[in-house]
């Protein structure tokens, strides 16, 4: 087995509803690596916090929470304390909550190893918010994704209709605004495009489009 530091990173970072999960997936698919979606692991914090009653701004509690957490992905299943819970943490009450106990240095300290040991031969992608500028610093490519905000809302609009959740265009629109402020303004690990990150603005770039650019500019870097 090689050193941790010598099995190759793709960091996919940029703000919600931008494409990273689709576009990090379609990467890791096409080039056979492991897949981290950290968001998924602040989600299921803050529904594991909310169903025992812990206050989103109670630091220590919800560092234990994340410390402890009873959790595992079973394909594209996430599972939390032996339950399916796969659609529950994409619900927009989850989103903000997630966005909030992020906020706590602690809870993404606690956080921290759990996302590195996704890192394995023969490779990881791994999408979020501070992939390239703090899990995986050192990572072989780093892409920041973005797209117009109502491009954003239109998307995620979208994809909660498909999963038969009520939602409205306005109200996507400002929890969208809401949760990109947060996680841009919070002390620590903001959101924000690392120096070394390559742009792509998706607005109007198909799925397609954007994985072949990320897979042809790591191989060109490889080859
Ligand atoms: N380039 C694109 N064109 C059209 N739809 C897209 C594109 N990229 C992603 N989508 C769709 O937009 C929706 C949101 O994408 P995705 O969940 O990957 O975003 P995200 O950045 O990971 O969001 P979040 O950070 O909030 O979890 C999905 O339904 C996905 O299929
Ligand atoms: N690396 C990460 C990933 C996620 N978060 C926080 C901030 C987001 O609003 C929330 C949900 O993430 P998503 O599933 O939408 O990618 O989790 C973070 O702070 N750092």
């Amino acid at each position: 087995m090689p050193p941790p530091e010598d099995v190759p990173v793709i960091a996919i970072d940029g703000p919600s509803a931008s494409g990273k999960g689709t576009i990090a997936q379609g990467v890791a698919r096409v080039l056979g690596f492991h897949y981290l979606d950290s968001g998924a692991l602040y989600r299921l914090v803050a529904l594991a916090a909310r169903r025992r009653g812990i206050e989103l701004t109670a630091e220590q509690p919800l560092a234990q929470v994340a410390a402890g957490l009873d959790a595992s992905f079973e394909g594209d299943e996430v599972i939390l304390d032996g339950e399916r819970v796969t659609d529950t943490i994409r619900s927009e009450p989850v989103s903000q909550d997630a966005s909030k106990v992020a906020s706590h240095p602690q809870v993404r300290a606690a956080l921290m190893a759990r996302q590195r040991a996704f890192r394995r031969p023969p490779g990881l992608v791994a999408e979020g918010r501070d992939m390239g500028t703090h899990v995986f610093p050192d990572a072989r490519l780093k892409i920041f994704l973005t797209a117009s905000p109502e491009e954003r809302a239109r998307r995620r609009y979208k994809q909660l209709i498909d999963k038969g959740m009520d939602v409205t265009m306005i109200d996507l629109v400002r929890d969208i605004a809401e949760r990109d402020r947060r996680d841009r303004e919070r002390a620590v690990a903001p959101l924000k495009q690392a120096d070394d990150a390559v742009l792509i603005d998706t607005t109007s770039l198909t799925i397609d489009e954007i994985v072949n650019a990320v897979v042809a500019r790591y191989r060109s870097l490889t080859s």
